[in-house]
């Protein structure tokens, strides 16, 4: 799936990203591996959105580089190749859920059997033909991870996908994300919730603009000598001080 034949789907080098004065994203190195989901875990405000605009190419850089398939981030090759996910909703509130997905698969070449796919995958099939003006605002995000993965995407940028879904939303919707996995397809999904680290191949801990450990979250608590995610986020704050 990944074209950069077994290189890292995301390269970035010495990334430094100011908004407003503030140094949000300070000197960071990352390389994301093709066909894992990685959890991008941190406190709110430590700079998730922002590092995950930079990789779709949206968020003026500072310093550094920061490579997507091997091409600079944002680059216009890469537009049907990456799909992002942002925490407000990007989709037509007064057209039908069908329409909005059917909208997207047009503008990438997908056809009609791939957005009922899509829509299935994502538990919105009894609901294509209401309006997302009228669902829940756990199903109308649901519309917006529909429209970015009618595309197949080879890297998916997920901001928050599971907030505000009930348990057996979330479990269906990791085993999807798991199933893109397994095709080869590479994801990195934020969550202020520590414990969907336990879903990821590897994940990055980050606070205050910086990765203070990114691996697989079974090593990360060994390490800390820890049994919880959150714990070892906690002890890898007391190490880092
Ligand atoms: N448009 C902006 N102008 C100035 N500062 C901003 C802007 N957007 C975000 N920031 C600041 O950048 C920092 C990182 O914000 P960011 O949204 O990346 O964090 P986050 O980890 O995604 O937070 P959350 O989990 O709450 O979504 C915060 O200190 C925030 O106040």
């Amino acid at each position: 799936m990944s074209s950069v034949s077994g290189g890292p789907v995301v390269e970035a080098r010495g990334l430094v990203v100011h908004r407003g004065r503030t140094r949000v994203l300070d000197d960071l190195d990352l390389a994301l591996a093709p066909g894992t989901v990685t959890g991008l875990l941190g406190p709110s405000g430590c700079g998730k959105t922002t590092l995950m605009r930079t990789l779709v190419g949206v968020q003026r850089v500072t310093a550094g580089e920061v490579l997507v398939l091997g091409e600079p981030a944002g680059s216009p090759g890469l537009r049907h190749r990456v799909a992002y996910t942002s925490q407000n909703l990007s989709v037509y509130p007064d057209l039908t859920v069908r329409a909005n997905v059917s909208y997207f698969a047009r503008l990438v070449g997908a056809g009609d059997g791939q957005v009922g796919r899509i829509l299935e995958a994502v538990e919105l099939g009894d609901h294509a033909d209401r309006r997302v003006e009228t669902l829940s605002g756990g199903q109308a995000s649901r519309v917006s991870l529909a429209c970015a993965l009618v595309g197949n995407p080879e890297l998916l940028v997920l901001d928050e996908p599971t907030v505000g879904l009930d348990p057996l939303t979330r479990e269906a919707l990791w085993t999807y994300f798991h199933s893109l996995v397994a095709e080869g397809r590479t994801l990195l999904v934020s969550s202020h919730v520590m414990d969907e680290a336990t879903r990821c191949d590897d994940v990055l801990l980050m606070r205050e603009g910086r990765f203070l450990a990114h691996g697989p979250i079974e090593e990360l608590q060994e390490r800390t000598g820890t049994t919880t995610p959150e714990a070892a986020f906690l002890a890898l704050i007391k190490e880092g001080r």
